[in-house]
């Protein structure tokens, strides 16, 4: 590229971050161990470490990326850092809750293929610019094994959390983090796990991810851009 035209590109961006900038606020919740601050590095830096600090509170990271400043409340997950959520989930644009899916035990579910299609149809009709990718194609059937404990305890706190009036309508973004392992759940069994089917008046959209290996993140990208004012 010759000087000029670097140049001219350069100017060109600028103007377009001056009047096309977007920015957003989300709030990251989930479970301890599912991922959330590695989701946050890898959005901010592309950078995935094995070993990590289980978040004190919670920090604020901002991130830049395609013309939206996105501003990311990750919070904590352990049990008494949760009842903090609710304030942080206040006002922002998505709430992103992120679920280890391969923490898994021994008990075998039946998911019922039948209402997964109402989701997809229910996420579409709000607008959903991934719908397509939300749910994917395969066919749900028996889980193989979903651990009680650590899922039920993730879906406890996710529909506390959406009762809140003061988060009626924020869209719903949940992530099935670790598919890189293979034990993981997909995302339509995620979807029967977390009872999403009966998650009304807020658009809703799980897509089934690796902060490791960078599966779906730019999908997830994508999803965020899309949500910004
Ligand atoms: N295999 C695998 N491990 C992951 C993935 N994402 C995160 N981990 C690991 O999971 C562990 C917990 O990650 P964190 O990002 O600290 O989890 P967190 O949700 O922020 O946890 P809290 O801050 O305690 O709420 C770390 O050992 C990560 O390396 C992934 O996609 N695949
Ligand atoms: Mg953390």
């Amino acid at each position: 590229m010759s000087g000029w035209s670097s140049w001219f590109e350069g100017i060109l961006n600028w103007l377009r971050s001056l009047f096309f900038h977007k920015e957003m606020e989300l709030s990251l919740i989930g479970l301890q161990n599912a991922g959330k601050t590695s989701l946050v590095n890898v959005l901010t830096t592309g950078q995935f470490h094995e070993d990590m600090i289980p978040t004190v509170g919670f920090n604020m990271r901002k991130v830049s990326k395609g013309g939206v400043t996105i501003k990311l409340w990750d919070l904590g997950g352990q049990a008494r850092f949760r009842s903090m959520w609710e304030r942080y989930c206040r006002g922002v644009q998505a709430i992103v809750f992120v679920v280890d899916s391969a923490d898994l035990d021994s008990l075998a579910i039946v998911v019922d293929s039948a209402d997964l299609d109402s989701l997809v149809g229910a996420c579409f009709a709000m607008s959903c610019v991934a719908c397509f990718f939300c749910i994917p194609a395969e066919q749900p059937g028996v889980v193989d094994s979903a651990d009680l404990d650590s899922l039920d305890a993730a879906k406890e706190e996710l529909q506390g959390l959406l009762g809140k009036p003061s988060l009626a309508s924020i869209p719903l973004l949940v992530l099935g983090n670790k598919n890189d392992l293979p034990e993981a759940l997909s995302a339509n069994e995620l979807i029967a796990r977390l009872g999403l089917k009966e998650v009304g008046g807020r658009e809703v959209c799980v897509y089934s991810i690796s902060c490791k290996s960078s599966s779906n993140i730019d999908v997830t990208l994508k999803w965020l851009q899309a949500h910004a004012k």
